[in-house]
């Protein structure tokens, strides 16, 4: 039996691949490549070019693989896009979703892991955010999210099928072994942005706000290393398999960086200044977003092996050095 990931050329798709792959899994892909590329999956990984919004192209692939289980990552993630056009994000996120779980029902998969994100909390808080937190989100980016959540809280009641969703605080970084990254040069994230801008990649970066109710003024994010992210997934899907109970989980180590602490990270890690401009706020932002992860550790008895900023920074400048060597585009 096969594991089908959605959006598996893409960032923490092309992550899972690798884990499920190192866990000795049978695994195919399906992208659109959208945003993803098809050198981040490896060769011996059968790949299914096409939309999970495409339901019959999805039930053959159920089909011809054996898939039992699903990991569904493919989606739109850029939240100030979300704001600029909500129509395409809740086509890409929430009725594409519906039409790749609809034929997994029809294709008689058990198992469904998705990815949710840290935004459908809203507005955030002081304090780390537990999974009963009011669900508000501000952004078309979350609410489309949370839509495809609570398709599936229905589904697992009507049809029996069971399922993680886990919501991903910030994620960052790249494989330790240096298989894969985030190869996307238009990728917005503060992390991978400031990896470039250190490269010399983009001649600044800049800072959206300096007047947020925080320490220092700029929006504090938990960031999460991809691998321990990947591998939290691993743990869900294990969990799923072992006949445990559908549930919702917060992905974050439960610590807050601040933006001008991230970029103080990748300066000190690269070993070189770059200028930061203070910019207006950036629609959709909250002010701060930190999970409590201590339902996806007790859960799945997730431990992480990469809780630290500056191992997450290293491991995306060493992926950032990668994507520079082979030229712009070509990671
Ligand atoms: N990166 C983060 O910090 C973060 C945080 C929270 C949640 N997430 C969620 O994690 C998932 C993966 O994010 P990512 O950072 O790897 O982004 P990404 O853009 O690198 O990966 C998304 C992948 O999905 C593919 N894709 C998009 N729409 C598709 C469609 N309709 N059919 C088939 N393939 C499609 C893209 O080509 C790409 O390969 C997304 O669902 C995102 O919402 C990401
Ligand atoms: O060039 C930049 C890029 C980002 N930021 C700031 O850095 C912080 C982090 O921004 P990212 O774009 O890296 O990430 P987001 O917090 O916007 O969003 C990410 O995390 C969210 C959950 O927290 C969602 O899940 C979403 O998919 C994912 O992109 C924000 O305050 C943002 O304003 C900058 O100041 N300059």
């Amino acid at each position: 039996m096969a594991v089908l990931v959605t959006g598996g050329a893409g960032y923490i798709g092309s992550h899972m691949v690798l884990a499920l792959k190192d866990a000795g899994r049978s695994v195919v892909v399906i992208d659109d490549l959208s945003t993803g590329f098809r050198r981040a999956v490896p060769e011996t990984v059968p790949f299914v070019k096409g939309c999970v919004g495409d339901e019959r192209l999805v039930a053959k692939t159920i089909m011809e693989h054996g898939v039992d289980a699903i990991v569904h990552f493919a989606g739109s993630i850029v939240v100030p896009d979300s704001v600029r056009d909500p129509l395409d994000y809740y086509l890409n996120n929430t009725v594409r979703s519906r039409a790749l779980l609809a034929a997994a029902v029809a294709g008689g998969v058990k198992r469904v892991v998705f990815s949710s994100t840290a935004a459908v909390y809203g507005e955030g808080s002081d304090e780390p955010l537990t999974e009963d937190e009011p669900l508000d989100p501000i952004s078309p980016y979350g609410a489309s999210k949370l839509m495809t959540e609570r398709m599936l809280a229905d589904m697992s009641r009507a049809y029996g099928l069971s399922y993680a969703a886990l919501r991903y605080f910030n994620v960052a970084g790249a494989d330790p072994d240096g298989r894969a990254g985030q190869s996307s040069p238009r990728a917005t994230h503060l992390i991978k942005v400031a990896a470039q801008a250190a490269l010399g990649g983009r001649n600044h970066l800049e800072c959206y706000g300096d007047d947020y109710p925080t320490p220092d003024g700029t929006c504090v994010r938990d960031y999460i290393h991809v691998s321990d992210l990947a591998h939290a997934h691993l743990l869900a899907l294990d969990h799923l398999e072992a006949g445990g109970d559908s549930f919702v989980a917060n992905c974050g180590y439960g610590r807050g960086a601040s933006v001008l602490e991230v970029i103080d990270a990748v300066k000190r890690c690269a070993g070189v200044d770059f200028p930061v401009h203070v910019a207006p706020r950036r629609d959709g932002d909250p002010a701060s977003l930190v999970a409590d992860p201590t339902r996806i550790r007790e859960t799945v008895g997730w431990r992480p092996r990469h809780d630290d900023l500056d191992s997450i920074v290293g491991h995306a400048l060493a992926w950032e050095r990668q994507v520079a060597e082979r030229g712009a585009g070509q990671a």
